[in-house]
């Protein structure tokens, strides 16, 4: 960890200034494409405009044979498509693959003014952060960047959520970070073969009435991810970062992912990744607040006037801790109204 008085210092000479404060434009979904799959990036024109984010992966699910040709496919897209106020982040490979040198180096050197946002995979602590930190300052320098990049952290292993807190003050580029489950479970060697979402067995079953053990128990699946989603969550807000939920790999279960996506909502993550063009409504749903909700925040706030003391709304008691509550939501609002003339409408209600 730096001394407190450095760490805003830049670690190469030469490299951008560190940021003070994250900037948080809407980030609802993160939509992952295989830059080197010419049907995927011949679609990104007309897919910007739909997306907060744009990510261009280089790890899993780009075969080994394929990686060359995807972080050249990604130089390529970045160079010619026109993102609009889309942002574009990448992923590159995990820091301990064949690929992530030239992954850094090229990305940095040929497109660092165009990438916003770089996704590190599977963090187990704040070196691997230190050490991405130090090599950016280095290429930045050489680039002659004037913006620093920011860093994302995947929090897809068992170091990883031991160390999340660490993870999350690492560096003034830590941008946020996203729950990767796949890796995750497979890291905990949790029994399940799945990419995200719940899973029957994982359950908790009513009393039994009397001695009869079978019949008449209810029982109500769980989330198996409720206890790292709510700590990377506490991570990112002590550490003023971004949170969000990873992938759900069951793309024809649109109803089970606007559930997970819905669930890391209301616990305080700004967004999700959307794998499949068939996602993308979904997180766009789910992580723009509901307009009822905003009108009703905005009620509250109106009627707390200076935001302390007590009021009754509709029978509800509202005080200083439930107006803050309500700015989060009008805030996310108003970001969101900012972007999107749809919902600039309809939360004016
Ligand atoms: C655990 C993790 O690390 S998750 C993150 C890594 N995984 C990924 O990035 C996966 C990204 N997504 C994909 O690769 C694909 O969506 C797949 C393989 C899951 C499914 O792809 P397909 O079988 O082609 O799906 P499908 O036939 O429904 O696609 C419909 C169209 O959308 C396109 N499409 C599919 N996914 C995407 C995408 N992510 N972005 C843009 N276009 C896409 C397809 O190319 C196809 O185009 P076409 O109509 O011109 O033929
Ligand atoms: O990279 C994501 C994951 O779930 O693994
Ligand atoms: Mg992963």
């Amino acid at each position: 960890m730096r001394s407190p008085k450095d760490f805003f210092a830049p670690l190469a000479v030469g490299a951008p200034e560190p940021l003070r404060e994250i900037p948080a434009p809407p980030s609802r979904m993160i939509h992952f494409f295989d830059p080197g799959n010419e049907k995927m990036t011949a679609k990104l024109p007309a897919l910007a405009p739909k997306v907060d984010v744009l990510l261009g992966n280089l790890e899993d699910a780009v075969r080994a044979d394929r990686k060359e040709a995807a972080r050249r496919g990604l130089v390529e897209v970045a160079k010619t498509v026109d993102f609009g106020t889309t942002q574009l982040w990448t992923r590159i490979n995990s820091l301990d693959s064949p690929w992530v040198l030239d992954d850094l180096i090229t990305l940095v050197t040929e497109i660092g003014d165009k990438l916003d946002v770089i996704m590190v995979p599977k963090v187990e602590g704040a070196p691997d952060i230190h050490y991405v930190d130090r090599l950016l300052a280095q290429l930045e320098a050489r680039a002659g960047l004037r913006r620093p990049l920011l860093v994302h952290a995947i929090l897809e292993t068992a170091s990883g959520v031991a160390n999340v807190e660490e993870i999350a003050g690492a560096s003034p580029r830590m941008q946020g970070i996203s729950l990767g489950p796949a890796d995750l479970a497979a890291s905990r060697r949790m029994k399940t073969t799945r990419v995200g979402g719940g899973h029957p067995g994982y359950l908790v079953r009513s009393d039994p009435v009397g001695d009869d053990l079978s019949t008449g128990r209810t029982t109500y699946q769980q989330d198996l991810w409720h206890y790292t989603v709510a700590r990377m969550v506490d991570a990112c807000a002590a550490n003023g970062i971004l949170p969000y939920y990873g992938p759900f790999g069951d793309i024809r279960d649109v109803v089970a992912c606007e559930d997970q996506f819905r669930n890391a909502f209301l616990l305080g993550c700004v967004g999700a990744w959307s794998l499949h063009p068939a996602q993308i409504e979904i997180a766009k749903k789910v992580f723009s607040p509901a307009p009822e909700e905003v009108a009703w925040a905005r009620r509250v706030i109106e009627a707390m006037g200076d935001g302390t003391g007590a009021v009754m709304i509709d029978g509800k008691m509202q005080d200083d801790a439930s107006v803050k509550q309500c700015r989060v939501v009008v805030e996310l609002a108003d970001a969101l109204a900012a972007r999107d003339p749809e919902l600039a409408k309809a939360y004016k209600g």
